[in-house]
């Protein structure tokens, strides 16, 4: 019989799945998609991202009976006073529409010199060992880069193609996986969540 605690992962978002599974494959966990259990969206009405991930992980352990680890992220644009941040996935209107928000962004830095391009991507992680516990994991990981002119790169999902890696010499989409989780926000804010899952877990 496995000793694995089954954990289930809070997110509807094919490319962050894919990324935490790798994050978190150190740990003797038994990861479930939440998909798995036809959990329905959770409304994403908090300020910030803390709020947010807190949010969706109380909802799938609500639906799921699991312990449940959920991801709120977003990329906040200098110039745009930290926009779309938290409307990451909806700033164009359609939520999960990659094309649209990223053609959008590159409209509203038209006129931004590359020196003011900078940005960074939030990346905050909660785990919820059951819906109502009372003290759940946080953690928080940040990514700085700066917005590129046109796409780079087929890799990665969301905002990638855009997001260039100085230090890399390359765009997040054009890094491998292993690359971009090991030195980005998700990476960090993984990181530091699996130190507290072993220190207390
Ligand atoms: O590493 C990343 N590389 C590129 N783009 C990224 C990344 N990390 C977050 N992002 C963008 C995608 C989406 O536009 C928003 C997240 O929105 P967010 O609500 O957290 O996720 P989501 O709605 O896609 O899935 P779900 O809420 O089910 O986890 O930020
Ligand atoms: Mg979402």
């Amino acid at each position: 019989m496995s000793t694995a605690t089954r954990w289930v992962l809070a997110s509807g978002n094919a490319g962050k799945l894919a990324e935490m599974r790798a994050l978190l494959a150190p740990l003797a966990i038994d990861l479930v998609a939440q998909s798995d259990f036809d959990v329905p969206e959770a409304e994403e009405t908090g300020i910030g991202f803390v709020d947010n991930a807190l949010i969706k992980a109380r909802h799938a352990a609500a639906h799921t009976g699991l312990p449940a680890i959920a991801d709120d992220s977003g990329l906040a644009v200098d110039a745009l006073d930290g926009a779309p941040g938290v409307h990451s996935a909806r700033y164009a209107g359609t939520h999960g529409d990659d094309a649209a928000n990223n053609r959008l962004l590159l409209e509203r830095l038209a006129n931004v010199v590359d020196a003011e391009r900078g940005a960074a991507f939030h990346c905050c992680l909660a785990a919820t060992r059951g819906a109502r516990d009372p003290a759940p994991f946080i953690a928080h990981g940040i990514w700085r880069g700066s917005i590129l002119r046109a796409p780079r790169g087929d890799g990665g999902f969301g905002y990638d193609p855009l997001f260039w890696v100085a230090e890399e010499r390359a765009s997040a989409g054009e890094l491998a996986p292993a690359r971009k989780n090991a030195i980005s926000h998700r990476g960090r804010a993984m990181q530091r969540l699996i130190e507290q899952l072993r220190a207390d877990g």
